[in-house]
């Protein structure tokens, strides 16, 4: 978990050698780069994590032990993953290698596959910055958004922050932290496979109120399971115990791109684009 952050304690030259590879997605997001909510400054560091070569990683000299301890999470998240891709297939009644065969290049050295692992540093909001923004408005740590992948892992530290809207609320609800429990977030692929019978889960990471926590920093690691570039969607079946369908959702800024989607590789490039400055 400190790994993001190590990454960040290093000097700005140093860290600049190590910039997310905009073909890629590999490498390190300072603050500024990705931005969901364009009314605030989002206060986050993120190493992005595409490959798993040795030679995607930063130097040893720089971040000691950095694939070390990253390599085998990323193995236990896509494994996980593979688990979760199987259940879902079952529960929709679908041969249970169905989702496992779309999903067959996460993490792979051959590409051909946008899965990625994020590890996330969100530095403490500066004291000076504290008392000149009242009501902590200018900044935020992630701004809400939907992920654009089949589905997210996330592990978060306790300090809080993570915010959700069900579908079909108007309300941010706190996701409070259980130890060892991983959040399992339905990303924008699967609501459009399911016709939105599992929306995208919106969340967002709020700064949260109180200078006590204000002053501490926040980490977390995310892991976006995405199709193979060039997997053909499968069709999910409408399950009476599923139905009736619910109603497409109030705030989907993305969704109506589902309907005129080619591939998943292409729809992923949009959001790229639309976050990334
Ligand atoms: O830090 C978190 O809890 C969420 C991060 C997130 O939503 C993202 O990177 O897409
Ligand atoms: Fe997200």
């Amino acid at each position: 978990m400190c790994l993001s952050f190590n990454l960040c304690a290093l000097p700005e030259g140093c860290r600049a050698q190590y910039l997310r590879n905009p073909v890629s997605n590999h490498g390190y997001v300072r603050p500024g780069m990705e931005q969901f909510d364009t009314t605030k400054q989002e206060l986050r560091h993120s190493y992005n994590i595409t490959s798993l070569s040795a030679a995607a990683f930063p130097a040893q000299e720089d971040v000691p032990q950095f694939p070390q301890h990253a390599v085998p999470l990323a193995h236990d998240l896509t494994n996980l993953s593979r688990v979760l891709l199987q259940a879902l297939a079952y529960a929709f009644g679908l041969p249970p290698a169905t989702l496992l065969g779309c999903h067959a290049g996460m993490l792979r050295s051959e590409g051909g596959n946008a899965s990625s692992m994020r590890l996330l540093y969100y530095p403490p909001v500066p004291p000076e910055d504290d008392a000149r923004h009242e009501h902590h408005a200018a900044y935020t740590r992630c701004g809400a958004h939907a992920d654009c992948c089949t589905f997210t892992l996330l592990a978060q530290d306790s300090e809080g922050g993570l915010e959700v809207k069900l579908h079909g609320s108007e309300k941010w609800q706190a996701v409070g932290h259980l130890p060892g429990a991983i959040l399992v977030q339905t990303g924008e692929l699967l609501a459009s496979w399911t016709t939105n019978l599992l929306p995208a889960l919106l969340h967002r990471v709020v700064v949260p109120s109180g200078a006590y926590a204000r002053a501490r920093a926040r980490h977390c690691v995310a892991f976006f399971c995405h199709p193979d570039d060039n997997a053909t969607l499968p069709k999910f079946p409408q399950l009476p115990i599923l139905a009736p369908a619910p109603p497409p959702p109030v705030f989907t800024p993305h969704l109506t791109l589902h309907h005129r989607l080619l591939n998943a590789a292409h729809h992923l490039q949009k959001r790229f684009r639309e976050t990334y400055a």
